[in-house]
């Protein structure tokens, strides 16, 4: 089958491609071609760099470099491979979804240009206040259904920018003439930023679901990690599908059954479901759908040694219906700690000196 973009995908006589959110001048992204892959580029000093910008962004969020972009357009018709040979599981596996042309530039590019986060919050445990450090860096992006950001009047990716304090408008969505109330959000929510919102869009083209919240992590070395757990939260409805990229190194992905409720066997016993293990790179992606949420778990366990500690990107798009999942979502991916940049001489992330303004 020929390679169709996001454009054509839509439209049914086929268009030479032209990229969805990408700037019309040739020049706009030359700067991060450069910086990301491209070195034969032709020179455009004098264009300023296109980025995605909010009050609530420490800083700037550059636009992909166009190299990637365009390559990101032509995955509209990728084919994942479906994963439904244990009791109630439905994976869809693409191996990989982003194809290695590019997975290393977009994930220097993110990892270079994203601010990242390490959450503290405290749980009550037996009875005690326990402190609980994230042990990975993490950063969200998106707004519930009952919401939309209100653009920018001139450019429909970018969005007012200006003091902290003076938020630009949330509206309705139910009614996009009138602001949300005051009191409607705790957390400041941050528009997905565009380098995110074209894989964003690209996957809702593949999957055939809607995506509203983008959440990224980074596991520096194989001694960050996340738990078992499943991603089955009420504000995301019944049965969420969850679209879960890698980039960088790659890890281990453990899926286990839930152990049968009231019964208090062990894992798998009764639905005589086995263990699932992945072998993620760079790349990959896993639709994870139906009863998958309700039914199992995952984790990214540690690792000791081995190409772990070159850094993974993990990539999560989701929908949350309803503002209780937005607060979630800031309260624990973002937090109220300080920012972090990724280092180009030190290859680490150091602690941003621009304090976050949100
Ligand atoms: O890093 C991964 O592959 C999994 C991340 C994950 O499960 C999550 O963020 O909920
Ligand atoms: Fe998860």
């Amino acid at each position: 089958m020929s390679k169709r973009t996001l454009d054509t995908f839509f439209s049914s006589t086929p268009k030479k491609a032209r990229v969805v959110g990408l700037s019309p001048l040739p020049s706009l992204e030359t700067t991060n071609d450069r910086k990301y892959g491209i070195e034969n580029e032709v020179e455009a000093t004098s264009v300023p760099m296109k980025t995605t910008n909010h009050p609530t962004y420490p800083w700037p969020i550059p636009h992909l470099p166009r190299h990637i972009a365009e390559e990101m357009e032509l995955l509209v018709t990728a084919q994942g491979t479906e994963m439904r040979d244990q009791p109630d599981l439905d994976l869809l596996y693409f191996q990989p979804f982003i194809p290695k042309s590019i997975a290393r530039d977009l994930f220097e590019f993110l990892r270079s240009e994203l601010f990242f986060y390490r959450v503290s919050y405290t749980i009550k445990r037996f009875g005690k206040e326990t402190v609980i450090n994230t042990p990975r860096f993490t950063t969200v992006f998106g707004l519930d259904e009952t919401s939309l950001f209100q653009p920018d009047k001139h450019d429909a990716n970018s969005f007012p920018t200006g003091n902290a304090s003076k938020l630009p408008s949330i509206l309705e969505a139910s009614d996009p003439s009138r602001p949300v109330r005051r009191d409607k959000y705790k957390c400041k929510p941050r528009p997905i930023p565009e380098c995110l919102d074209l894989l964003r869009r690209v996957t809702e083209a593949c999957t055939d679901t809607k995506y509203n919240f983008c959440l990224v992590n980074y596991y520096a070395s194989g001694s960050d990690s996340i738990s078992y757990h499943s991603d089955d939260e009420y504000f995301l409805g019944p049965n969420p599908a969850i679209a879960s990229f890698t980039l960088g190194a790659r890890r281990d992905f453990l899926m286990r059954h839930k152990p049968p409720k009231d019964k208090g066997s062990e894992p798998g016993v009764e639905t005589n479901a086995k263990d699932v293990k992945l072998s993620l790179s760079s790349g990959d992606m896993v639709l994870m759908r139906g009863p998958t949420q309700p039914n199992w778990l995952h984790s990214i366990p540690k690792r000791k040694g081995g190409e772990a500690d070159n850094g993974r990107i993990n990539i999560t798009l989701r929908r949350a219906m309803i503002p209780a999942g937005t607060e979630n979502y800031y309260r624990y991916n973002v937090g109220d700690g300080s920012v972090y940049r990724w280092d180009t001489v030190r290859r680490e992330m150091v602690l941003s000196t621009k304090a976050t303004d949100s």
